[in-house]
C-alpha cells in the first residue's frame, strides 16, 4: 500500500515537472540567442563555483571514484563544455546560403528527460542542463536512485541559475520522488520529445523501448593497442593516468592492453615501474570471480574502486604503491570479465605478434562488448593510424592520449562530452559526442528556385562530364584547387565542386566559385572569389 502510495505520488510529481516545464519552454522559446547565451553562461558559472562542493557528495554517496578527479570532471562539464558551447547558433536562423540559397533555422525539440548514471552523478547534470537549455530546450533529470542527494543538489543549483538569470521556473528540475514508475511516466510522456539517457544498459534500453525519440552513450570496452613505434613510457603513463582517472568509471577508459612481442618486455618493465601489479593466475581468477553478478552485469562493489581496495576484496594483497591491477590474458568470452568494461582500474592485457594480430585482437575485443564507443592506438606510425581510423568498428579512435580523457574531449578537441554515442553498431541513434546540435531540429527554407529543365539533361546520362573549367597553374606548382583530382591543367567537370574541396569542404564555396567562375578560370578570378566567398561565410 506505502508502495502503491509512493509511486502513485512520484508520477503525480513527474507529471507535474512535465507541466511546468511545458509552460516554461513555450517562453524560453522565444528567447533570443543573446538571452539564452547569458542564461547558459551564468549557469555554466554556478556550477563552475559548486565543482568541489559536488564532487565531495557524489564520491560520500556513491562511493565510486575519488572527489579530486570528481572536481576536475565538474569543472569540465560546466567550463569546457560552455567554452566550446558559448559561440554556437542554435536557435533563430543559424544559417544562411546565399549561394545555394538555403536558410537553415534552429528550432527547439521542447522537453528533454534525461537519465542520470551514478558514475557521474553531478557533472552529468551541469553537462545536460548546459546542451539542452542552448538548445532552447527545457529539461528534466531523472537521477540514478544511489546518487539521488548528490544529483539533487546539482539540480538546485542548476535551476536556481537559470531563474537568477532570467529564465522561466521549471526550465529545468528533476524528480524529487524517484521511483521506478516516475521515470517511466516521463519517458513515456507524449510531451516528452526526446529522452537523453546515459547509464546503465537496463535504463538506457528502456528509454529506446519507450517509444520516444533517444539519444544514448553505451558500453565502452576501449583497448588500448601500443604499437611497436610507440614512445613506450609515455603510452603507459597515459594507460595508466586514464585508468586511474576518478578509479576508471569513464566509459572511454582502457580496458585492455594489447602488445606486440617485440616491444612486450619493454611495456612490461614500464607498467610494473609506473604502479601495475601483475596478478599471478590464482589471484586474476579470484578477482574475476568478484568483477561480475550473477546475472553477467559489472558488479556494481568493483566500480570505481582503487586497485588496493580491489584486491583486498577479493583476498590478495598488492604492494601499497599499486595502482591499476593486470591480468594475462589471451581468450575473448561474455563469461571472461578482463574482456570486458570493467569501471575500476583492472585491465587485461593480449600480447600480439604483430600489428595485423593486434589488429584482430581489438576487433574481437570491441565485438564481445563496446561495439561502436572508443579504442586508442600509441603509436608514431602515419599508416597504421590510418588503418584503423578506417576499418575499427568505433566512433572514437584516440591517438597517443589517455582515453578517459581523449574519448570525452578533455585531452582531444573532440566536442566535450558525457554521452558519448556509439552509433547504428552500437544499437544507438547517434555516433556522436552529443552536443547543442544534437538537441536542435533544423528547419530548411529552400528559396533557391532552379529550372525543371534540369532534369531533362541530368548528368548521370552523359558518359563525360561536361567541362566547365581548367584548373589553373599556381606559383607554388600545384592547382589552386588543393584536390589530387585536379592539378594544374586538369579538366573540372561542372558537377564537380573543386573549390569547396580546397576550402576543407565547405560546399558553399563551390558551389559558388562553380557558378561564379564559369567557363574559363584564371588563378587572378579563383583568387577573388576565394578572398570574396571566405569573407561571406565568416572565415
Ligand atoms: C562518459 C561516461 O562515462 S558516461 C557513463 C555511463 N556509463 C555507466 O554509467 C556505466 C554503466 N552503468 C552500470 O553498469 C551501472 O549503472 C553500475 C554498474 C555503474 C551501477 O550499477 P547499479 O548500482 O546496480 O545501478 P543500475 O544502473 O544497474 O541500476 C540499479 C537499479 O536502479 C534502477 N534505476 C536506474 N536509474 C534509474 C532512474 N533514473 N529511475 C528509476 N530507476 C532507476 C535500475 O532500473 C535498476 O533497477 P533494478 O535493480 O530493479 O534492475
Amino acid at each position: 500500500m506505502i508502495a502503491l502510495d509512493n509511486d502513485l505520488q512520484s508520477v503525480q510529481n513527474a507529471r507535474e515537472l512535465i507541466r511546468n516545464a511545458k509552460k516554461a519552454q513555450s517562453i524560453y522559446a522565444k528567447f533570443s540567442q543573446e538571452k539564452i547565451d547569458s542564461i547558459v553562461k551564468h549557469i555554466a558559472r554556478e556550477a563552475y563555483l559548486h565543482a568541489e562542493e559536488l564532487a565531495k557528495l557524489a564520491n560520500e554517496e556513491t562511493g565510486f571514484g575519488n572527489w579530486q578527479d570528481k572536481v576536475l570532471k565538474n569543472v569540465f562539464a560546466s567550463s569546457r563544455v560552455y567554452e566550446h558551447i558559448k559561440n554556437l547558433k542554435t536557435v533563430g536562423i543559424i544559417n544562411d546560403d546565399r549561394v545555394n540559397k538555403v536558410m537553415e533555422v534552429g528550432v527547439p525539440l521542447g522537453i528533454v528527460t534525461a537519465l542520470v548514471p551514478s558514475t557521474n552523478p553531478t557533472s552529468t547534470i551541469f553537462y545536460k542542463t548546459l546542451i539542452a537549455l542552448k538548445a532552447g530546450n527545457a529539461i528534466i533529470f531523472s537521477p540514478h536512485p544511489n546518487a539521488q542527494q548528490c544529483s539533487r543538489r546539482a539540480i538546485d543549483i542548476v535551476r536556481k541559475a537559470a531563474e537568477e538569470a532570467g529564465a522561466p521556473a521549471g526550465i529545468v528540475d528533476g524528480l524529487s520522488l524517484l521511483t521506478l514508475e516516475a521515470t517511466k511516466a516521463l519517458m513515456h510522456s507524449k510531451d516528452v520529445s526526446l529522452i537523453l539517457a546515459t547509464g546503465g544498459e537496463g535504463m538506457v534500453r528502456a528509454a529506446y523501448s519507450s517509444g520516444t525519440p533517444t539519444i544514448s552513450g553505451g558500453p565502452g570496452n576501449g583497448p588500448a593497442f601500443i604499437e611497436r613505434s610507440a614512445d613506450i613510457k609515455q603510452a603507459v603513463n597515459d594507460i595508466i593516468t586514464s585508468k586511474t582517472f576518478d578509479n576508471g568509471v569513464i566509459c572511454a577508459s582502457e580496458q585492455s592492453i594489447i602488445v606486440e612481442r617485440c616491444i612486450y618486455n619493454d611495456v612490461h618493465r614500464e607498467l610494473l615501474s609506473q604502479g601495475a601489479y601483475f596478478m599471478n593466475d590464482d589471484e586474476s581468477n579470484k578477482l574475476a570471480g568478484i568483477l561480475l553478478r550473477p546475472n553477467g552485469m559489472i558488479n556494481p562493489a568493483i566500480v570505481g574502486k582503487t586497485a588496493i581496495s580491489l584486491s583486498e576484496r577479493a583476498g590478495f594483497s598488492v604492494p601499497a604503491d599499486t595502482r591499476v591491477l593486470i591480468s594475462l590474458q589471451d581468450s575473448v568470452s561474455h563469461k571472461n570479465p578482463y574482456s570486458r568494461e570493467k569501471l575500476c582500474p583492472v585491465l587485461g592485457l593480449y600480447i600480439e605478434e604483430d600489428w595485423m594480430k593486434a589488429c584482430d585482437r581489438v576487433v574481437e575485443l570491441l565485438t564481445n562488448e563496446g561495439l561502436g564507443h572508443t579504442l586508442v592506438i600509441h603509436t608514431q606510425n602515419q599508416d597504421v593510424i590510418r588503418q584503423f581510423a578506417l576499418e575499427k568498428p568505433v566512433h572514437r579512435i584516440l591517438i597517443n592520449t589517455p582515453a578517459a580523457l581523449g574519448g570525452i574531449g578533455a585531452t582531444t578537441n573532440l566536442i566535450p562530452a558525457l554521452t558519448l554515442g556509439c552509433g547504428a553498431v552500437g544499437g544507438g541513434s547517434t555516433s556522436d559526442n552529443v552536443g547543442p546540435l544534437n538537441l536542435i531540429n533544423v528547419r530548411k527554407v529552400g528559396y533557391g528556385v532552379r529550372s525543371i529543365n534540369d532534369l531533362r539533361h541530368p548528368v548521370v546520362e552523359s558518359a563525360n562530364e561536361p567541362v566547365v573549367a581548367t584548373a589553373p597553374a599556381c606559383s607554388s606548382n600545384t592547382s589552386i584547387f588543393d584536390d589530387h583530382r585536379f592539378t594544374s591543367g586538369a579538366a573540372i567537370p561542372a558537377t564537380s565542386q573543386p573549390a569547396a574541396l580546397y576550402a576543407n569542404g565547405d560546399d558553399r564555396f563551390g558551389a559558388c566559385a562553380i557558378s561564379e567562375a564559369k567557363g574559363e578560370i584564371t588563378e587572378e578570378s579563383v583568387e577573388r572569389i576565394i578572398k570574396e566567398v571566405l569573407g561571406r561565410i565568416g572565415r
